[in-house]
């Protein structure tokens, strides 16, 4: 399985917090889109509207971040295991893991086991496993069965329609608002100018690449519009005011255990911090704020976002792609 992703990537953050919550394995590729990465041909042939993150296991690809997210949690299951030795039998309930297929070979693994199942057939949906699955041949696994599916099971309709609310918000507008009008144009001039040239390499593209920077002259003049920018503010204050509420019961979002409501949520509020804008959204909501101060402690949280935005590690990753950006404009390498 692949994740095109990058950290800077709010949706990419969200699929990402949910594939390390459930230890999920999969292979990362960075996708710049500040240096218009997202616009190189083999990944725009993939992917027309250029948007981060996708997600792809064999044929299937998904580019819907609460798809990807239901996609991940589909995948990650309890498993029941009867596991026959010469002398004993031993009988396993293994928690969260993740089956991988390999040339028909069933694979189990998580953090602290991995073992092999043999299935007979090619292609078993996984999630629904069953007895007769297990290949005649296999000397070690006796019974397998699911149990269920996933702890904070996909099936909760509560953690489905957090996801949906927090998804609501989209943050490009009021992102770019809060970015400084000069760099923001840099990068925007920047990026047509990558379109162009992806534009005359692969002519055949050419009518998706034109949506593409269509698109940007767009955003320019959406940003110009006063309602609508002071409309996408309303909605996050409106969200953040709902979270803070809920906290007002419970640990995370939904009850006391973390699950993808939050791994959907908290890419927002790391992205008000990263725009300096703690003090405005986070700190004046005490729920939010005991929140925030919980999640960072998550190692997932440290390896998707924490990892590129606390503390000094910030000007780092802004002063890589930044530079990077500097000098392919100065050298005209679009
Ligand atoms: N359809 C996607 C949209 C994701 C999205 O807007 N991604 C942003 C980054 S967070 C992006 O890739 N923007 C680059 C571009 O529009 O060219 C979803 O809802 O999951």
């Amino acid at each position: 399985m692949q994740l095109y992703h990058h950290p800077c990537s709010l949706n990419s953050q969200k699929v990402r917090l949910a594939l390390e919550e459930k230890g999920v394995d999969y292979t990362s590729f960075h996708v710049n889109p500040i240096l218009g990465k997202n616009m190189d041909s083999s990944f725009f042939r993939m992917n027309t509207s250029a948007k981060l993150p996708v997600f792809k296991n064999g044929s299937h690809i998904i580019f819907d971040t609460i798809e990807t997210i239901l996609y991940v949690l589909y995948l990650s299951f309890t498993i029941e295991i009867c596991i026959a030795t010469t002398t004993r039998i031993v009988f396993m309930v293994l928690g969260n893991g993740f089956l991988k297929r390999t040339k028909g070979v069933l694979y189990y693994s998580d953090s602290s086991f991995f073992c092999k199942i043999f299935v007979s057939k090619t292609c078993v949906p996984i999630g629904h496993i069953s007895e007769s699955d297990t290949h005649p041949e296999s000397r070690y696994i006796e019974r397998i069965a699911v149990v269920s599916v996933g702890n904070d099971s996909f099936s909760n309709q509560e953690v489905i329609e957090w996801m949906q609310k927090i998804q609501q918000w989209n943050p490009k507008y009021f992102t770019l608002l809060h970015i400084p009008d000069k760099h923001r144009l840099y990068v925007s001039k920047f990026i047509r100018k990558v379109v162009i040239a992806r534009m005359a390499e692969s002519p055949d593209l050419a009518s998706a690449y034109h949506s593409k920077l269509r698109e940007a002259y767009e955003t320019e003049e959406k940003l110009k519009n006063a309602d609508l920018v002071k409309r996408s503010t309303e909605s996050l204050v409106q969200l953040l005011d709902e979270v803070e509420r809920k906290l007002n019961d419970t640990t995370y979002i939904v009850g006391d255990e973390f699950t993808m409501a939050d791994a959907t949520f908290v890419p927002v509020l790391a992205r008000l911090v990263l725009l300096g804008l703690e003090d405005e959204y986070i700190s004046c909501r005490p729920n939010i704020a005991d929140y925030w101060g919980l999640v960072q402690q998550r190692p997932t949280y440290k390896k998707v976002i924490g990892k590129y935005f606390n503390g000094w590690r910030k000007k780092k990753t802004l002063i890589k792609t930044w530079g990077s950006l500097h000098i392919r404009n100065l050298l005209k390498r679009y």
